[in-house]
């Protein structure tokens, strides 16, 4: 594995795999473009030294080849906007003569857009083959696709051995990645707080497992704490519960009590009589909500409880909302744990943020800037915190 700041890419075409994978409206306006910013030095940095550039990417979930709903064409306008004076070109196929010949004929400074891999089943499948034939493009592999490391996909993770060690290697989103989620996995000062939030238990279940080795507390909020509340025999409405866990919900709370990890639930939601912007609102004990009303926020009590422990941690790790920011009425506990884990950060505490919901709270909130590290993965943050291997990173490391 080579160190992408200490390589020189003059006169080289680095082919990269980055997850463009964004959200497109029906007019194919991105709607989020975060993942196509984060992956701009990355490029810059082989333009500056006279490189040429290859991307490589997948968009959505295509299931039957060439779809113009998930063309990577709709993404080059966005990109020059980006990318500036940089010439850019497009190639409908991501293998094949006209990708070679393009690829061929790239000049230093310009940049090459591949159509989307999944297009070939292939890609998902991890064929060697087609890997093959994608490293054919480029003199040098750069994975700079975190988003999509946890994917064993021909372009993610196959692809590697067709090139030797000093010509693979992470990007720069990739190595920031890589480097936070390892310090607060591996390198966490104490005390270490993981909140974990969001709509299921189901979800999260492997990463509170995981974290129960590693943290000093917990703060579970959002929907899934309701499933612990009816666990401990709280009394919750129509919260959302999921009743195939509560088993689940209890081994988790006895194990964390035998390491000596400090749970914490909320005392108090903000309930609503319907799941909707315009339901009638009230305040309830978490474990006494009554019937016909539902928890869809944490509550002042929580929220005064939750800043304490946050502004006492050194490494913060969130992943989901405290409630159903999506709604005005309902984002107040989000808002307040972004708030203190924003503060926190200035008093000195590392924070990482991760998952699609709890990013689009900080930047909602206009926090990102304040919070240490702001993920681009998902899934893949999610599965590194559940202590799995992700393809896309043991592929370049080993
Ligand atoms: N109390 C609640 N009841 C129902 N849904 C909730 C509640 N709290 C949070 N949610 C929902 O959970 C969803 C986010 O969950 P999740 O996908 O797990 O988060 P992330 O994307 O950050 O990992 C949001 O759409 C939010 O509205
Ligand atoms: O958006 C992605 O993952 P995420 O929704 O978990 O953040 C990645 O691009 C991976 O996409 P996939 O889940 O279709 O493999």
């Amino acid at each position: 594995m080579s160190k992408f700041s200490e390589h020189n890419f003059k006169n080289e075409k680095a082919l990269i795999r980055v997850d463009f994978n964004v959200p497109l409206d029906k007019d194919y306006r991105i709607t989020d473009d975060n993942r196509m910013r984060a992956a701009v030095p990355t490029i810059k940095k082989i333009l500056n030294d006279g490189g040429s550039v290859i991307l490589m990417s997948h968009l959505g979930r295509p299931k039957d080849g060439p779809t113009d709903k998930y063309s990577l064409k709709h993404l080059v306008h966005h990109l020059q906007e980006l990318l500036g004076d940089t010439k850019i070109l497009f190639a409908d196929d991501c293998i094949g003569a006209d990708a070679l010949a393009k690829s061929k004929a790239l000049q230093p400074g310009e940049v090459l857009l591949l159509e989307n891999l999944r297009f070939y089943k292939e890609e998902e499948k991890g064929d060697e083959a087609f890997a093959e034939k994608l490293s054919k493009l480029g003199d040098v592999y750069v994975n700079d696709a975190f988003g999509t490391a946890h994917r064993a996909h021909a372009s993610t993770a196959v692809i590697a051995k067709f090139f030797p060690g000093d010509k693979k290697m992470f990007g720069l989103l990739m190595e920031a990645e890589v480097a936070s989620a390892e310090k607060v996995m591996h390198k966490s000062e104490k005390p270490f707080l993981a909140i974990i939030g969001g709509a299921k238990v189901s979800d999260k279940i492997l990463i509170i497992e995981n974290l129960l080795e590693r943290a000093t507390d917990i703060i579970i909020g959002g929907g899934m704490a309701y499933t612990f509340m009816k666990a401990m025999g709280g009394k919750i409405g129509n919260s959302l519960c999921e009743d195939d866990r509560l088993d689940k919900a209890n081994e988790l709370l006895k194990k964390a009590e035998e390491k000596g990890v400090c749970i914490h639930l909320p005392a108090d939601s903000i309930i609503a009589d319907k799941f909707d912007a315009a339901a009638s609102v009230s305040g309830a004990l978490s474990n006494n909500i009554p019937d016909g009303w539902m928890g869809l926020d944490i509550g002042e009590i929580a929220c005064e409880t939750f800043q304490k422990v946050i502004h006492h941690s050194k490494t913060i790790l969130w992943n989901g909302p405290m409630g159903v920011f999506e709604m005005e009425k309902f984002q107040h506990g989000t808002k307040i744990i972004a708030e203190a884990v924003a503060e926190a950060t200035t008093n000195g505490a590392f924070s990482l943020v991760g998952g699609g919901d709890s990013v689009a709270a900080v930047n909602e909130f206009k926090l990102a800037d304040k919070v240490s590290y702001v993920s681009t993965g998902g899934g893949a943050l999610l599965e590194y915190f559940e202590g799995k291997i992700l393809p896309g990173i043991a592929a370049i490391q080993s």
